[in-house]
Formats: structure tokens, C-alpha cells, sequence
């Protein structure tokens, strides 16, 4: 928030990063649920005093925020998603402090995923998988509220149906055409709910994580295109928007999608010889992968009528 201090112009947060929690559901079934959450808080206040009169009596102690997240971990006793615990932690720092107009939660969840042994899913047993669920919750003491979910780390490759051709060539340019080729990124996404208000999300629990599922799967199907012929891609910038478009067609209740798709070389391996016969010639098989340096391609896409 800016104020004038002074004859300045001063903007000012203040919160608790990386407040890392466990939590199990037990259920009496016997099956247990877990998860494992790093929460950053980050809240905007009327606390002014603190920073120009040195006066600490307008402000929200950050080791109180962490404990707030203990404490609301043990409070729900239901299985949650990451959304609805940002969107408890966001309703409880707005509505408890008088001095507290905003509070920006962040939450990236740890992918424990159950184990299934002898092909039964484990009562009790986790392992880590690979992809991550994140969410960002702004919530105002107006009740106005901002729900963002992603997924970091979604590794997808594919062996043939890429090519890249037709670009701007001149002195400068190495780079041969090609319509066969590998495909390798590791997708992060972002996308924003429509929901503007506290007073009108989904208070369905399972709703946040069904989307996430949802919004992953669509993603890679789109990717990836049916199980036998694929789909081609003529670049990773087609393709992500492919992605992105797919999602906003798919799914009403999100309002704008981001997706940053790096482009992870494999780069062909010919290793021609002076004397003797070639030592290996290339035909789409052997390759060197590499991410340094990689291509960068990132774009968002959101609809037309929306207000961002
Ligand atoms: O899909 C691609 N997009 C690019 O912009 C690009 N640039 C490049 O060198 N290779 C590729 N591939």
C-alpha cells in the first residue's frame, strides 16, 4: 500500500516466508491422508508507526503469522487443498486484524503421492512424485479475493511430431529446418479463477484439487495429441498456445492462463571421423541433451471480456 511519509511516497508488506508444515488426516477406515505445505504470508497493513516512529503497537508479529499456520493446520480436520488453506489463512490475517487491509498467501505443496504395493494403493505409504501444486490467494478486508493456481515442474517429452521450420534466416542463422525432431519441456503454469469475491467460491472441498487434475490433464493431452498419431508441432510457441487455449475453452470458471515452456535441446550427435568411416552419423537416434542454454517461451492468454 502507498502512503506519504514524510514528503515520500512509501510502500510497505510485511510477512513470514517458507513456513514449512506437515499435516495427516486420519480417516477410520484406517487410510491416511497426507500432505506437506511451504506457506509464505505476506500481509499489507496500517502500520506506519513501526516504520517511521520506531512504535510496534499496529504490528502483526511474523513469528505470530507462523504460528497461525500450525495453528489452522490442526484446526481443519478435514482433507483440504492448497487454495482453501491460502483462502482460510488470507479470510483469518483480514478479518482478526483491524490493521490488516490485504494479506498475500502463497503455498507450494511438496507432490507426496500414495504408494501402491503388491498393486494396492498404500493405507499409510507415500513417495514423492514430480510435478508441484501451487496457489497464490490475495484476500482484501472487503472480502474482494484472487485465487491463482499453478503447477511448477511438469517434465513432458516427445520423441517425433515437432519440427521447427520457416524462420527468419540470415548471417547469423545455423539452425537447419527440420520436420522431425525431439520435444522436451518442463511446463509452468499459472491460471487465475473468475471468483472475485470470498462470498462466491466453490465451498465444495474437493473443487480446487479436481481443477488442478483437471487443468494438468488437458495441458499434457494437448501436448502430447491421441496415444497413436500424436499431434505435430511446429514450434513450442504453437504448441503452449494450444495448451492455454485449450484450458480457457475447456474450463468457464478460469478466467486467464500463463505458461512458461522452456524448449530443452536435444541436440544431434555426428561424430565424423578423418580416417576411417564415421564414427556415429546421425538418423534421429543418438542424441545430446542438454538445458544450458535453452530457448525461453512464455506467453498468457486470457479472455477478452475479462477486466485484466
Ligand atoms: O519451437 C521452437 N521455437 C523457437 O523459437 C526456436 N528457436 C530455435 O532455435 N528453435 C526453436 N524451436
Amino acid at each position: 500500500m502507498a502512503d506519504e511519509v514524510e514528503g515520500f511516497n512509501f510502500e510497505q508488506k510485511h510477512g513470514k516466508g517458507r513456513v514449512r508444515v506437515g499435516r495427516i488426516w486420519r480417516k477410520e477406515d484406517g487410510q491416511h491422508f497426507f500432505v506437506e505445505w511451504n506457506v509464505s504470508i505476506s500481509l499489507l497493513s496500517d502500520c506506519l508507526p513501526a516504520y517511521v516512529r520506531g512504535d510496534n503497537s499496529d504490528i502483526v508479529a511474523t513469528d505470530t503469522m507462523k504460528n497461525t499456520v500450525y495453528a489452522k493446520a490442526k484446526e481443519c480436520s478435514e482433507v483440504l487443498s492448497v487454495e482453501d488453506f491460502a483462502i482460510e489463512l488470507g479470510r483469518h490475517f483480514t478479518s482478526l486484524y483491524q490493521q490488516v487491509t490485504t494479506a498475500v498467501i502463497k503455498i507450494v505443496e511438496k507432490p507426496w503421492e500414495r504408494v501402491s504395493v503388491g498393486g494396492q494403493p498404500h493405507q499409510h505409504g507415500f513417495k514423492l512424485g514430480s510435478e508441484k501444486h501451487t496457489a497464490e490467494v490475495i484476500v482484501k478486508k472487503s472480502g474482494a479475493l484472487r485465487v491463482t493456481s499453478g503447477i511448477e515442474g511438469l517434465a513432458l517429452l516427445k520423441t517425433t511430431q515437432s519440427g521447427f521450420e520457416g524462420f527468419i534466416r540470415d548471417k547469423y542463422t545455423a539452425l537447419p529446418e527440420t520436420r522431425e525432431r525431439m520435444l522436451a519441456t518442463e511446463v509452468s503454469a499459472s491460471w487465475r479463477y473468475v471468483y472475485e469475491s470470498l462470498s462466491n467460491i466453490p465451498v465444495k472441498p474437493p473443487y480446487f484439487t479436481e481443477r488442478y487434475l483437471d487443468v494438468k490433464k488437458v495441458l499434457v493431452e494437448t501436448f502430447f495429441g491421441p496415444p497413436k498419431e500424436g499431434v505435430y508441432s511446429p514450434s513450442v510457441q504453437s504448441t503452449l498456445y494450444h495448451m492455454a487455449r485449450a484450458v480457457l475453452n475447456r474450463f468457464p470458471d478460469i478466467a486467464s492462463i500463463q505458461l512458461r515452456m522452456p524448449n530443452l535441446h536435444f541436440l544431434p550427435v555426428n561424430l565424423p571421423s578423418k580416417d576411417n568411416p564415421t564414427i556415429v552419423k546421425f538418423d534421429d537416434d543418438v542424441f545430446t541433451p542438454t538445458d544450458e542454454p535453452h530457448g525461453t517461451i512464455e506467453a498468457s492468454l486470457s479472455r477478452s471480456w475479462s477486466k485484466m
